[in-house]
């Protein structure tokens, strides 16, 4: 498991995948079924694995935090960057980095808060957190002056923060001030584009972020791998050819909430028993289920078209 310091070069190396969290009947975290998650994306290239929203952390408690963690490092590809995530608010957050300062973790998340926020508080946050980790956080921002540009650029440049996710959604992701702005502030490499396929060819190719997070690529591991090789070879039609696979089952995810769909659909497309998500979220509804599966059978099928013949 990587322990070193994060360098812009670990961003690139991989998709960095955020999968779902798979849980035994009685709620506890499931070690072998959340292993074969992790050992069917490493077969697809993937060594980057951040346990954040798409594992529900947001509604992970003190107590189970350190089982969750433990987990981690034992399911940990001997190459492979384990990224926890902690929060969203501040006094969990600041509870939960005294833990993970008994692990070899290089970085972990800061859930966003969806709550009362000020970007100033936020920016003052961080750094109280990162200072009582005593190892740089990764930011990740999910609205619109959740935190300020100069201040990240601060945050950055004192070795606060190493990572930020960027996964502001828009209609038209080409056309985004805020994330100028930021990069405009911060530069790009240590920028990742946090959303998914749907708008990584527009961030990495148009506003020069270096990479992107992805919880579909749970379910296509190789596709998503092809997706981020094209894009370090500036290659946009390839592509776009290979994220258009992905739409289907995004729009499943957008219609039904992006994290229960994609907890659900690991296990009916038999990658593994992910079971029951935890509350305050609630597994798939009974009328849900056949559109669900349908995408996500159609999407697993297609990554194992590709990986008969990648020029199908
Ligand atoms: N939210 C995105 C990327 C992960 O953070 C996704 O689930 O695809």
């Amino acid at each position: 498991m990587k322990t070193d310091p994060v360098t812009p070069a670990d961003l690139v190396r991989s998709v960095i995948a955020v999968p779902p969290l798979a849980r035994a009947a009685d709620g506890s975290a499931d070690v072998e079924q959340n292993r074969k998650i992790v050992g069917w994306m490493a077969e697809g290239g993937v060594s980057s694995f951040l346990y954040g929203g798409n594992a529900n952390f947001y509604h992970l408690g003190l107590a189970e935090f350190p089982s969750v963690l433990d987990m981690m490092v034992e399911i940990a590809p001997a190459d492979g960057w384990m990224i926890p995530a902690f929060g969203p608010d501040f006094g969990k957050a600041l509870d939960q980095v005294r833990i993970l300062r008994d692990y070899d973790f290089p970085t972990a998340m800061a859930l966003p808060m969806n709550g009362p926020t000020k970007p100033a508080g936020v920016a003052t946050g961080l750094r109280r957190i990162a200072d009582a980790y005593g190892r740089p956080i990764t930011a990740y921002v999910r609205a619109e002056n959740y935190f300020a540009p100069r201040d990240m650029a601060a945050l950055i440049a004192d070795g606060v923060v190493c990572v930020v996710k960027y996964a502001v959604e828009r209609a038209d992701p080409g056309t985004d001030r805020y994330l100028s702005e930021l990069v405009e502030a911060i530069g790009t490499e240590r920028l990742v584009s946090g959303i998914g396929e749907r708008p990584a060819i527009v961030h990495v190719l148009d506003f020069g972020v270096a990479a992107f997070t992805s919880g579909s690529v749970t379910i296509a591991p190789h596709m998503s791998t092809a997706i981020l090789k094209a894009l370090k070879s500036r290659d946009r039609q390839t592509a776009e050819a290979l994220r258009e696979r992905f739409l289907a089952f995004e729009d499943q995810r957008d219609a039904h909430s992006p994290i229960v769909v994609l907890h659900d659909a690991v296990q009916l497309v038999g990658i593994a028993e992910t079971g029951p998500i935890q509350p305050y979220l609630a597994n798939l509804d009974p009328g849900q289920v056949a559109g669900v599966a349908d995408a996500a059978k159609a999407l697993y099928e297609e990554n194992r078209r590709y990986l008969s013949d990648p020029a199908t």
